[in-house]
């Protein structure tokens, strides 16, 4: 089964001194050069870990509650501090390695400890030493942290020798976690080898088995499949499946510099499914860092609670904010460069710490000015009680309001909204999303054009479009859009003049689109099922109006249709129809 989601990264070994780059081709037959910076590690949800660490020898994992997801908020559950334990090398020009980790995982909220496995000296230019730790102190590291630290994730990048890979082994026997993420870190950008080819055949017997996610890049893949040539997706794809037959829960191979597309086109395989994950390529020269950071976020998401898929998405979305916003940053003079990964600091005002996923379309609350007078109920009361309801995510539609009261409501709201972690979007009005900071805005065919919206909003608020046909599906992915709200799916009395696309009109939309969709108009509790029902993985969810405000209770009318919604998605699940 396949499935197309929207919106990607690396290192190496020798013990003491280096190659050259040229010699590093001739000794390495598997002509590859890594990109040190672009490895990533998928794996899918956290639950059968255990079952494959039994597998390797013996290993026993915490289970890891179904709820934790639904209660943690920036980085903390049940009171625990979300905690990953990244086993790397030192980078001293620090934009990838055991710095790139720790930065990303201080961006989104997670504690880090660290075990170095070897001390680079790096910069924008290359590798110019490399030193292995004896594996002796490795051993300590990794004891002093696990024996006294609950960690919740172990990443691995840089592991220059087999002894370590036996260590780790034996440490997370004698110490369990919830998740294992390999980064399997080769060869340095500039083509120093930082991972011998004498540990190829440990990576795969014993390292690929252990892991929850390895994610390779594709000279990886290449290297670790013998020297498969991966030109094409399809290649791809044939890739994580040989990568999985390995040992390992999920894989992702991640395609940023594959030649046959425009996109960034990563696969994630989690044995059973594939999903094909795309975003656009970001001209920048600062992408040293980007393998290592794109395995470490998707660490520190499930050290969360996040599942397998949330954590890839999100950490994929996050690499390419941070290259976005690190575009016009210049560190050194090599061919290479760093790029930020505490973006958020520039920031004048820190908004959430999560960036956009997907799932929070799940039930999407879009407020109206009118039914709230109708019911005499303040706006701030409608959106408490939808997301007491259960919706997850909130935009405030207030089509009569002046603009001085819309400000107003939508800063209350958003203090609302951010105290519960639920997205807030403004419709149509980018000048009150801009200044009140919302989360982001959803804009008609007729509205501002996306292009400008995200050129106005930068890279990391979410935009969502109105899109009634393929054709419109196709641009918002083009110009930029983060989601599409299709419809109206049945008649509506809410939006006046409004053409009805059916529920033939929104498959369309969504089997054309690269983006995420939100089915909308008309949509209530007795046909929401027949929207789920279609079964399209890229078809998130509902948004409503009437169904849920123009109604006495708006708490129980939410709590109802949540209820709905869960139910159909759990049983039209495993069906769902792909996208290509
Ligand atoms: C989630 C979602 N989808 C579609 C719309 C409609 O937006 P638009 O086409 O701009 O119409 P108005 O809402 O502005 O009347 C929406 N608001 N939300
Ligand atoms: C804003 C909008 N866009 C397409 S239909 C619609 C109205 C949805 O309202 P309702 O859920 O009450 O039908
Ligand atoms: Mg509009």
């Amino acid at each position: 089964m396949d499935f197309l989601l929207s919106n990607t990264t690396s290192a190496s070994i020798s013990h003491h001194k280096l190659l050259t780059r040229s010699k590093l081709q001739n000794i390495f037959f598997f002509n590859f050069v890594i990109d040190y910076c672009q490895i990533c590690t998928l794996s899918d949800s956290i639950q059968g870990t255990r079952h494959r660490f039994d597998q390797f020898g013996g290993l026993t994992l915490k289970a890891m509650p179904e709820e934790k997801a639904l209660t943690v908020t920036n980085g903390s559950s049940n009171n625990k501090t979300a905690h990953v334990l990244t086993m790397a090398g030192s980078d001293s020009g620090a934009g990838a390695g055991i710095q790139a980790d720790l930065k990303t995982c201080a961006a989104r909220g997670v504690y880090c400890s660290t075990v170095i496995t070897a001390v680079t000296a790096q910069n924008t230019i290359g590798v110019q030493d490399v030193s292995v730790l004896p594996e002796e102190s490795v051993a300590a590291q990794l004891k002093a942290v696990l024996s006294d630290m609950h960690v919740d994730v172990v990443k691995t990048g840089m592991l220059p020798s087999t002894a370590m890979v036996k260590i780790l082994h034996d440490s997370l026997k004698q110490f369990p976690v919830q998740a294992l993420v390999v980064d399997p870190v080769m060869v340095s950008t500039s083509g120093h080898v930082l991972a011998g080819s004498s540990i190829l055949e440990t990576f795969r017997q014993d390292l690929l088995p252990m892991a929850d996610i390895v994610t390779p890049n594709l000279k990886e893949a290449s290297v670790l499949l013998g020297g498969l040539q991966l030109e094409t997706v399809t290649d791809m794809r044939l890739a994580a499946k040989s990568l999985h037959d390995m040992g390992p829960r999920n894989v992702l191979v991640k395609g940023g510099d594959l030649p046959s597309s425009s996109d960034a086109v990563d696969i994630f395989f989690n044995g059973k499914d594939f999903y094909e994950l795309r975003s656009s390529r970001i001209q920048t020269r600062n992408t040293h860092g980007t393998g290592c950071t794109m395995a470490s976020c998707i660490a520190a998401e499930l050290a969360k609670g996040s599942s397998m898929l949330s954590a890839v998405k999100l950490a994929k979305r996050y690499v390419e904010t941070a290259l976005e916003y690190s575009k016009s940053i210049n560190i050194g003079n090599g061919p290479q460069g760093p790029f930020d990964h505490i973006f958020k600091l520039k920031r004048r005002n820190p908004s959430r710490l999560q960036l956009f996923d997907p799932s929070d379309l799940f039930l999407y609350a879009v407020t109206d000015s009118g039914m709230n007078k109708k019911w005499g109920r303040p706006i701030t009361d409608a959106v408490k009680a939808a997301i007491e309801g259960g919706a997850t995510i909130v935009q405030l539609r207030e089509k009569d309001a002046e603009t001085g009261d819309f400000l107003e409501a939508a800063k209350a709201c958003l203090e609302i909204c951010r105290a519960h972690n639920i997205p807030l979007l403004i419709n149509d009005r980018i000048d009150i999303a801009m200044a009140c900071d919302a989360d982001g805005v959803h804009v008609g065919q007729s509205d501002m054009p996306v292009k400008t919206v995200r050129a106005l909003l930068g890279p990391e608020k979410i935009i969502g479009v109105s899109c009634k046909t393929p054709e419109h599906a196709l641009k918002a992915w083009a110009d930029g859009a983060d989601y599409i709200g299709s419809g109206g799916v049945f008649p509506t009395n809410t939006k006046a003049n409004n053409r009805t696309i059916g529920l033939d009109g929104l498959e369309a939309v969504c089997l054309a689109s690269k983006l995420p969709v939100v089915a909308i108009g008309g949509i209530n509790l007795s046909n929401a099922r027949s929207v789920m029902e279609l079964g399209v993985v890229n078809l998130e969810g509902v948004a409503v109006v009437s169904a849920l405000f123009d109604r006495d209770c708006v708490v129980a009318e939410t709590k109802k249709l949540n209820a709905l919604l869960t139910d159909t998605v759990a049983k039209v699940g495993s069906e769902m129809v792909c996208n290509k």
